[in-house]
């Protein structure tokens, strides 16, 4: 059993789940809260909530204005309860009560703004509890006010205290806490600054040592910029806790100020998402390498007021600041100017009075104020080492009055300091110079093995590069193997990928029907017949085609009818990853003969499984042993007499022979391994491991008396198509070749003599699958 505190905890340890006054806002909203809590939330989790939206607004109200305010916000919150609840008089009665109190404490100025503020928080715990109760969901609420305390800098003060507090109600349902309320050291119930209830949140989830917490708010999820703001703005599905912590501190509403902070000690997942909603919202992880460098979101932040303090030593500016910090005063923007002695901070307009109060208190001068001031800041995980990004970023504002523009103290945000009126326009120039691309061609992926997965894996975590790359979002539209498919209107690189539709019968074929005679490009990362046989089908609905698939590639015929088709299509069939993985043997082998040069030979080593395997061989450990090490690291196919064959190689040098126009060529073909003593069954092959090992020893023994190695070689030229084991002398290019790599010797009328040569790692998952994403960009450029 884990401990926290001295606690006994189960070893999965409770999530939390904090629902915003935007999602308690009316019924309709509590129905969806209702559904939410019904379906994510266990028992032993922690519910926190926020005011039931706009109670909070109007308690400010009433304490600014006075009591004269205090009918309109009976109203709002009886008709509430009233709507919500099937029996709601307990709750009228005692919310009557409260305003009876509220009303005679403020008469008699007993009242602090803090204790106003804090009925929304109570009201909306026990409205919650209460509905809960009548639909039998075991549950109770608590002051939260009786369980956290915290110091001026807002953290909490003895938190055994509050951990043993809320692990003692386990096992009386699920407890719901109010969010945005605390005690301070002096014991006064406090309030944790404007939309609080986030930080309320993340500190329980800290105190709990929870793995999740689920911030429920109106959105699903946090955008590219303020979605009410930026109608174009797209969900992001992951951020960094460094991004979120920047994008936290900019006061964006999505994630409060405070919200990260308890979290970096103790990491949990935030999962941000609304209520009913059928996608997976956006995930804040603690590290990720997708999108490195790039923009993530724009936060704005505006009505700030830009203060600049003068005659102020360094060690006072932290006093001052956090001064501000205890009187839940948030700060943006901050720099201090060692040599001036200069502090310039931001603060929101509706604590500019407060603010100035503590400026006199303190004895500092205040040298300008400036109102009606925005902040637009670039979120991004290491924005600021990506010069370029920057660069960009700075000269989209050249055409606006900035004031300043800030460095904040983390690689991941850039600031732009700018008149409120001016915000909006900047905010919508940024968000399209970084976002605005139009989605690429519908994408589909048919195989999911390792090679598919790896592929997947890459477009994941470059998302953003690729791109920019493109200048295109990218639209993976499905995914599917053999069994299953998974399929998505929306680009599922947003998403989980699990493919679990049926996919038996064909079914993803189906589902594609809506892309005939529109553009897509389909990616063949099988080996199957069965989807080299739809080829020409693929090409007649007007597709692009990716191939790591070499059926087709390697038969003439085939692929001669596939490429005229091709051709009155005007649609683009990639298969460079059928020889070599990644290498740009294809690639390297079209530009020449575009740019006029004549190929009249390529050798070499084609084949990554029998290069390692013959590269290993010296003649003393047998020869099946290195098959067998080679099968076991999964260097071979799974049937290691597929490689053994040459059929692979053979398949990969018709390949070549066809791009070259080598079509008269006769053809040699040898295996590596004589065909009798790989034929029957799998076992049998095994089985007859002595015999292949003498027969190789044979053959290494007589190459080594002449001072020769084993090389399973495929040339080809006008002549001749030549795949067969041979013996290679010292001097041979692939003669001092890592084991694994493969080598392309091309003679050309350009290279004669002195052959170009691209040698390197030519099978592998990872290799192959950068080799298609090199494909995809091409088609996509070329869309
Ligand atoms: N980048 C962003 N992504 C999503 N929402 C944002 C973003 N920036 C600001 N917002 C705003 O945050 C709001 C959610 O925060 P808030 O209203 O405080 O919710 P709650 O009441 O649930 O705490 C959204 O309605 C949206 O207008
Ligand atoms: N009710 C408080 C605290 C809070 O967090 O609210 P919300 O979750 O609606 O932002 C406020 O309105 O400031």
């Amino acid at each position: 059993m884990a401990e926290i505190y001295g606690q006994p905890v189960a070893r999965e340890t409770p999530a939390v789940h904090k629902f915003g006054g935007s999602s308690l806002k009316d019924v309709t909203a509590i129905s969806s809260v209702i559904r939410t809590i019904r379906s994510h939330v266990r028992t032993e989790d922690v519910v926190v909530v926020s005011a039931n939206g706009g109670v909070t607004d109007q308690l400010i109200q009433v304490f600014n204005d006075g009591t004269h305010r205090l009918p309109a916000l009976r109203e709002s919150v009886q008709q509430l309860v009233t709507t919500v609840l099937d029996q709601p008089d307990a709750l009228l009665v005692s919310l009557l009560e409260d305003l009876e109190l509220l009303s005679s404490g403020l008469s008699q100025t007993t009242l602090s703004v803090h204790d106003v503020l804090a009925y929304g928080e109570l009201w909306s715990a026990q409205l919650l509890s209460a509905r809960l109760h009548e639909l039998g969901i075991p549950n109770h609420w608590r002051d939260a006010r009786d369980i956290l305390t915290v110091d001026a800098q807002n953290n909490p003060v003895n938190p055994a205290k509050a951990v043993q507090i809320l692990l003692d109600s386990k096992g009386e349902g699920i407890q719901i806490l109010t969010g945005f309320l605390a005690r301070n050291e002096a014991g006064q119930g406090i309030t944790l600054g404007r939309n609080g209830s986030d930080y309320s949140a993340t500190l329980v989830a800290s105190l709990l040592r929870s793995s999740a917490v689920y911030l429920w708010t109106d959105v699903d999820g946090v955008y590219t910029a303020d979605p009410h703001v930026i109608p174009e703005a797209r969900r992001i599905p992951t951020l960094t806790l460094g991004e979120a912590q920047a994008l936290s501190e900019l006061g964006s509403h999505v994630l409060h100020h405070k919200t990260i902070n308890p979290l970096l000690q103790h990491p949990a997942r935030i999962i941000i998402n609304t209520c009913d909603s059928d996608t997976l919202g956006t995930d804040v992880v603690e590290q990720s390498r997708a999108g490195e460098g790039q923009v993530k979101t724009l936060a704005h932040k505006s009505q700030l007021v830009q203060l600049t303090l003068a005659g102020i030593h360094e060690l006072r500016t932290r006093q001052f600041q956090a001064e501000l910090t205890a009187g839940q005063i948030n700060q943006y923007a901050c720099h201090y100017d060692k040599t001036r002695q200069v502090l310039q901070l931001c603060v929101e307009q509706v604590d500019f009075f407060r603010t100035s109060q503590l400026i006199r208190q303190a004895g500092l001068t205040l040298v300008q104020q400036l109102s009606g001031v925005s902040l637009i800041s670039a979120v991004g995980h290491n924005i600021r080492q990506n010069h370029r990004v920057i660069s960009q970023l700075l000269g989209r504002t050249a055409r606006f009055d900035v004031l300043n523009i800030h460095y904040p103290g983390n690689d991941h945000t850039l600031c732009v300091l700018l008149a409120d009126e001016q915000a909006e326009a900047l905010l919508a120039d940024l968000h399209a110079a970084c976002f605005d691309l139009a989605p690429s061609i519908p994408i589909v992926v048919l195989g999911y093995g390792n090679i598919g997965q790896q592929f997947i894996r890459i477009l994941k975590d470059n998302k953003a590069s690729i791109e920019q790359r493109v200048k295109q979002s990218l639209s993976l539209v499905a995914v599917a193997n053999s069994r299953h498919y998974q399929y998505a209107g929306e680009c599922l690189l947003d998403e989980v990928i699990v493919p679990d539709q049926d996919n038996t019968s064909g079914e993803i074929y189906q589902r594609l029907s809506d892309y005939i005679n529109k553009p897509l490009v389909l990616i063949d990362l099988t080996a199957s017949e069965a989807v080299a046989a739809r080829y020409p089908e693929f090409v007649a609905n007007g597709w692009h085609l990716i191939s790591a698939n070499k059926l087709v590639a390697a038969d003439d015929i085939r692929a001669s009818h596939l490429e005229a088709e091709l051709e009155k299509q005007h649609r683009r069939w990639l298969t460079n990853t059928t020889v070599g993985a990644a290498l740009p043997i294809q690639s390297s082998l079209r530009k020449l003969i575009e740019s006029g040069d004549q190929v009249q030979a390529v050798n070499g080593v084609f084949s990554g499984s029998l290069s390692w395997i013959f590269g290993q061989y010296d003649g003393q450990r047998p020869f099946m042993e290195w098959v067998r090490q080679a099968h076991a690291n999964a260097y071979t196919e799974p049937d290691p007499r597929d490689d053994l064959s040459g059929q692979d190689v053979y398949r990969k040098a018709l390949i070549l022979a066809r791009q070259l126009g080598f079509n008269e060529a006769r053809v040699v073909f040898t295996p590596a391994i004589p065909d009798e003593l790989m034929a029957g069954t799998l076992e049998q092959f095994w089985a007859r491991s002595a015999a292949i090992d003498e027969h190789v020893a044979g053959l290494w023994k007589a190459a080594n008396e002449q001072g020769k190695s084993l090389c399973y070689l495929a040339s080809i030229s006008s002549q001749e198509i030549n795949v067969s084991l041979q013996l290679i002398d010292q001097q041979h290019p692939a003669a001092g070749l890592r084991p694994g790599d493969n080598i392309f010797v091309i003679d050309s009328a350009w290279y004669a003599g002195n052959p170009l040569v691209i040698q390197g790692p030519g099978a592998g998952r990872e290799v192959t699958a950068a080799g298609v994403l090199n494909d995809l960009i091409e088609v996509l450029q070329s869309a």
